[in-house]
């Protein structure tokens, strides 16, 4: 079941609670050194844990001393205005910023325990296990199943051509793809429509069997119906991944998050189940954002 945000607030009315929050909010300087982020960073059971997690890029530093776990079949949003670091950090969870030259990490990344910037990592199979989809679909320029056939070829998953096939049924599947492409699987990915196009890079992230998969604004180039398409999808996949989206929406953060993670300038403000963050924001610069006061 989706939740959306006038749910969240009917639910809060039908309690006899205000929706507005309940208690002072926290107006703690986030610029100080001492601030700690508001709210429980903490996951039971986390497949990724943050600690002490700075970015720079040259000089200017882009993240500051962030501290998150994220759990096992957990949805967790990052929200927060323009420039406040949502992309910089989600790319820390698989290393995409080791693309960009002048990027400079300090802290710890694990991922089930292992330091993924440890120097005798794989990077290759990291990316494997902690997938990305990105804002822009972005399918190969190649068949709809040689889209997801490539990054099975490349680890060596399957032994066989029927094995193969199979990888790429189940992925189409998972992704809820299959009806609407088996007949058509020669044809080129790049000739779906823009949804499509994004649940084919979904199964293609997940036809290598990842863990994580990180979603830097899966919906922002997509139509109202595609982007509830693959709203549906992500509830779906968060039985089997951990799922970690960026979203300029907040409506796309209240349906289909577990957990919201606010930031702000770099700094990880407040962090909690999206129902209380939504509802009862800790910190008054949460609020303003929720409020649509800035941002
Ligand atoms: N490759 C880069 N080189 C230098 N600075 C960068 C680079 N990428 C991002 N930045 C800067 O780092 C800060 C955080 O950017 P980032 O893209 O992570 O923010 P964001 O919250 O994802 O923004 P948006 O919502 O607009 O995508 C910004 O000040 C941005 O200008």
């Amino acid at each position: 079941m989706t939740q959306t945000l006038r749910d969240l607030h009917s639910r809060k009315r039908n309690q006899g609670m205000a929706t507005t929050p309940s208690g002072p909010l926290d107006n703690s300087n986030y610029e100080d050194d001492s601030f700690k982020t508001l709210g429980n960073t903490t996951a039971k059971n986390p497949r990724i844990v943050a600690r002490d997690v700075n970015v720079f890029y040259g000089t200017k530093q882009a993240i500051n001393n962030v501290n998150l776990e994220v759990g096992r079949e957990e949805l967790v949003a990052f929200i927060g205005p323009s420039g406040c670091g949502k992309s910089t950090f989600l790319r820390t969870l698989n290393r995409m910023n080791d693309t960009i030259d002048n990027c400079r990490i300090t802290g710890l990344i694990e991922l089930d325990g292992t330091d993924i910037y440890s120097p005798d990592l794989d990077v290759v199979e990291l990316r494997a296990r902690v997938g990305m989809v990105f804002q822009k679909p972005n399918p190969f320029p190649k068949s709809i199943y040689d889209n997801i056939a490539y990054g099975p070829k490349i680890h060596g998953l399957a032994n066989s051509k029927a094995e193969m096939d199979e990888i790429v049924e189940a992925a189409l599947t998972k992704a809820g793809l299959w009806k609407e492409v088996k007949d058509r699987l020669d044809n080129p990915g790049t000739g779906l429509s823009g949804g499509q196009q994004q649940r084919l890079c979904i199964a293609r992230a997940i036809a290598v069997s990842p863990e994580v998969i990180l979603m830097d604004e899966p919906c922002s180039a997509l139509d109202p119906i595609a982007t509830a398409t693959v709203e549906e999808l992500m509830h779906e996949l968060k039985r089997d991944y951990t799922i970690v989206v960026v979203t300029h929406s907040m409506q796309q953060a209240a349906r289909v998050s577990d957990r919201t993670a606010y930031f702000h300038l770099g700094k990880l403000i407040e962090v909690g189940k999206t129902e209380d963050i939504f509802v009862n924001p800790r910190h008054q610069l949460t609020q303003n954002y929720l409020t649509g006061r800035f941002g």
